[in-house]
């Protein structure tokens, strides 16, 4: 295969704070001998041609923001094989050698994909605040959205502290624990229901347990009460969730999305280095002609992990974390029934 001359990067699904640095990381790497061009909107900027050219003055100052400068989006039409031609046909007219994308496990089927119909060099970066990605520790922007989401809790512990009240706070991640089990644990959520712990096909079950513990938690120590829950879990949202406690025990809740703030702000330090590391990595393994791999993390150092491995499986919350959290309510359970 020919000297890479050109690098293609897109960033695509839901953005996540540190894609920036990534973008950053890759076209400082590649140095000033290799045109890279930015495909703007996901896989659209591909299969519409949209795109810019970057080079060392476009990612100037840009380590520290939040959200994408080459933009991101969800494309239906890359779902199709007609999609997938067209984003094809866009590589070979521009000339690309490798391709980067900074996404989540569909992002990563897209590039799949692509890879099946092009001779290129197909890399993936994990960018997604879901962590749900397998082969690697920890994805870009995970940690920036559990701070964010921490910080935000930190607040609504103080209101709900205020008036004891009970609190019921949505995480993002449709299909995974993560953003809802660490956030739970750093905030010292007193309970946190999540695809791992909670079995929703019993929802009565489930509201009976969580009332009980409401109300001994009021009777013994009179505080707030932080119930974390991962997003898409309960039947209807939490807005129901409110209404079963409601219904069952005469327990009246607050409601809090937290939403798409989890997504914004700057990224945080982990995800700077993070976004930089994998970046660069992704650079060298392009150099090293290293194709159809994600640049994932292992005990902090950059791993080549198959694209189809990681994507073959949603990585799980780790059972560590969920026993921690069992172990911690138990435990607080105990100690405010023994002052009492
Ligand atoms: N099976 C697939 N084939 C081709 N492209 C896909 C596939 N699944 C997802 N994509 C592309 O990747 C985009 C992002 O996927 P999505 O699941 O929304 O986010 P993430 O990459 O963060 O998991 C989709 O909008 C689509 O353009
Ligand atoms: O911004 P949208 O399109 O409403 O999507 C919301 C979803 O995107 C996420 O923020 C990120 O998901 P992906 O990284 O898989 O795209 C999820 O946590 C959330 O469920």
């Amino acid at each position: 295969m020919k000297y890479v001359q050109r690098v293609g990067v897109l960033t695509s699904g839901g953005d996540a704070p540190g894609m920036n640095a990534a973008i950053r990381a890759i076209v400082l790497a590649l140095g000033d001998d290799v045109d890279v061009i930015g495909y703007q909107h996901g896989y659209n900027g591909l299969i519409n041609s949209h795109s810019i050219k970057l080079d060392k003055t476009d990612v100037d100052n840009i380590i520290h923001l939040g959200g994408t400068i080459i933009k991101s989006a969800r494309c239906k039409e890359m779902c199709s094989i007609d999609g997938v031609k067209q984003a094809v046909s866009t590589l070979i007219k521009d000339k690309v050698d490798a391709l980067i994308v900074i996404g989540g496990d569909g992002s990563f089927s897209g590039l799949l994909e692509i890879e099946k119909l092009w001779q290129g060099i197909v890399i993936g970066l994990p960018g997604t605040i879901d962590n749900d990605l397998d082969g690697t520790d920890n994805t870009i922007g995970f940690l920036s959205a559990v701070n964010t989401a921490i910080d935000a809790i930190d607040k609504i512990r103080d209101t709900a502290d205020a008036f004891d009240r009970v609190f019921i706070i949505e995480l993002m991640g449709r299909h995974s624990g993560h953003i809802a089990f660490n956030v739970g644990l750093a905030s010292g959520a007193e309970a946190i229901l999540s695809f791992e712990n909670t079995d929703v096909t019993r929802p009565n079950q489930v509201v009976e347990q969580l009332a009980e513990q409401i109300v001994e938690h009021q009777n013994t120590c009179q505080n707030s009460f932080l119930i974390c829950v991962a997003e898409n879990l309960w039947p209807g949202g939490v807005g129901q969730l409110k209404e079963a406690l409601n219904e069952f025990n005469n327990i009246d809740a607050s409601t809090c999305i937290l939403g798409h703030i989890q997504r914004g702000g700057a990224p945080a330090a982990t995800d700077r280095i993070l976004a930089t590391k994998l970046g660069v990595a992704a650079v060298e393994a392009i150099q090293n002609k290293m194709s159809g791999y994600m640049i994932g993390e292992r005990n902090s150092q950059p791993i080549l992990v198959k694209l189809a491995e990681a994507i073959r499986h949603t990585k799980v919350v780790p059972d560590h974390l969920i026993k921690a959290h069992q172990n911690i309510k138990a435990i607080n359970a105990d100690s405010h029934l023994n002052k009492s």
